[in-house]
């Protein structure tokens, strides 16, 4: 917002939070004169409720939006403690980091994304406005949804794989070093969000249970099918084997299907890049250089991924462009003695 030429206050608890956050750039620790246009809260879930309440009671601001990810329960605590929901809104981006506090924060975090907003009958069309401007202004697209229908959304695309990711990474735990340094990039995809501070996901969870444990109910499910078909697969029986390999195969077409409906960049549908692979030596500049190269050679990079060679000092970056352009960025990379790798 302070980038887009919005004056930005900042409060927080934790006053060094509010001198990191402000050297960084993101807004003033000076208090407003007056009341602002609109108070985000950003605070964890079970704090929402009161937080608003206080802007409220205090006349902080002329309207409030929190952007915690559930939505359901704030609304109802916020009446309990008697604050006004109709200069309160609800809302949720769908973007985040599995690192907290302000040194993780990015300036384009939600561009792209969508941002949910619950408004109610009852809500102020001019917080809406204010609102959606904040949004448009942040390049995010937003979404009005019922905030129980966000719940059990989000307890599908973001609750359940939170608790999916954290339980493999937990099986790495105790597990032998010689498996662990093995680790690729399917394992640090699936396991990148198990790095999240446990106390901010025990209460987003605490705060929507119910639709959470529905759905992880329904993948122990599959848990068990997959099991049984792997154990049909180790008999010596042919006839046992045929079901349990059908049984498997099942489990991942169904992970095809579902994934191919998984929004690609700025929500569209997931284009299929090709990946130009290239060896990197773990040097300052060596990404730099890369991206310089391929802007030279005219080619827009859509995604990049760093794969790390174990115990190397080196790696390999995928870069993932559009089909056509994937042969020209070759040739253009080894001309500028890259080497390359076939995938
Ligand atoms: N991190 C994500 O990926 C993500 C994405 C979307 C939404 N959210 C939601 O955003 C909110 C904040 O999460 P975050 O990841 O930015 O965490 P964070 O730890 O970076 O920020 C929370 C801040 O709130 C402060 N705080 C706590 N209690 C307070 C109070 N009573 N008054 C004022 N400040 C208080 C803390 O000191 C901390 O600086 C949560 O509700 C979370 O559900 C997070
Ligand atoms: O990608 C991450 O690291 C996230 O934290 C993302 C994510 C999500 O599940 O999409 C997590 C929780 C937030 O409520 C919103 C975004």
């Amino acid at each position: 917002m302070t980038a887009r030429g919005v004056r930005v206050h900042l409060r927080d608890t934790d006053p060094q939070r509010i001198r990191t956050a402000a050297s960084l750039g993101a807004g003033t620790d000076a208090e407003p004169d007056g009341p602002v246009d609109l108070a985000v809260v950003a605070v964890p879930p079970a704090h929402v409720a009161r937080v608003v309440a206080d802007v409220q009671r205090l006349g902080l601001a002329r309207g409030c939006i929190d952007v915690a990810s559930v939505k359901g329960g704030p609304r109802r605590e916020l009446r309990e403690l008697g604050g006004d929901p109709v200069a309160y809104l609800g809302s949720h981006p769908m973007s985040g980091r599995e690192q907290n506090g302000p040194l993780a924060a990015t300036a384009d975090l939600f561009e792209g994304r969508p941002w949910v907003l619950t408004p109610t009958p009852e809500t102020d069309t001019e917080v809406l406005n204010l609102a959606l401007e904040l949004i448009a202004l942040c390049g995010a697209v937003p979404v009005v949804m019922d905030a129980d229908a966000h719940d059990r959304a989000v307890a599908l695309v973001s609750h359940t794989p939170q608790l999916l990711s954290s339980m493999i990474a937990a099986r790495l735990e105790s597990a032998d070093e010689t498996a662990v340094r093995l680790c690729g990039q399917g394992i640090r995809d699936v396991t990148r969000i198990a790095a999240s501070d446990p106390d901010m996901w025990v209460e987003i969870l605490a705060a929507n249970p119910g639709p959470v444990a529905d759905v992880l109910a329904a993948v122990a499910g599959d848990l068990d099918e997959a099991v049984r078909a792997l154990r049909a697969l180790d008999s010596a029986d042919e006839e046992k084997r045929g079901g349990g390999a059908a049984g498997i195969e099942d489990v991942l077409r169904r992970g095809n299907a579902g994934r191919a409906r998984v929004p690609g960049k700025h929500g569209q549908a997931p284009a299929v890049y090709r990946t130009v692979a290239v060896l990197i030596s773990d040097r300052p500049g060596e990404l730099a250089r890369i991206f310089a190269d391929a802007g030279a050679a005219g080619v827009n990079i859509e995604d990049v991924r760093i794969e790390h060679a174990t115990g190397q000092q080196a790696g390999h970056v995928q870069l993932m462009v559009e089909p056509g352009a994937a042969s020209a960025l070759e040739s253009a990379l080894r001309d500028r003695g890259w080497s390359l790798r076939r995938l």
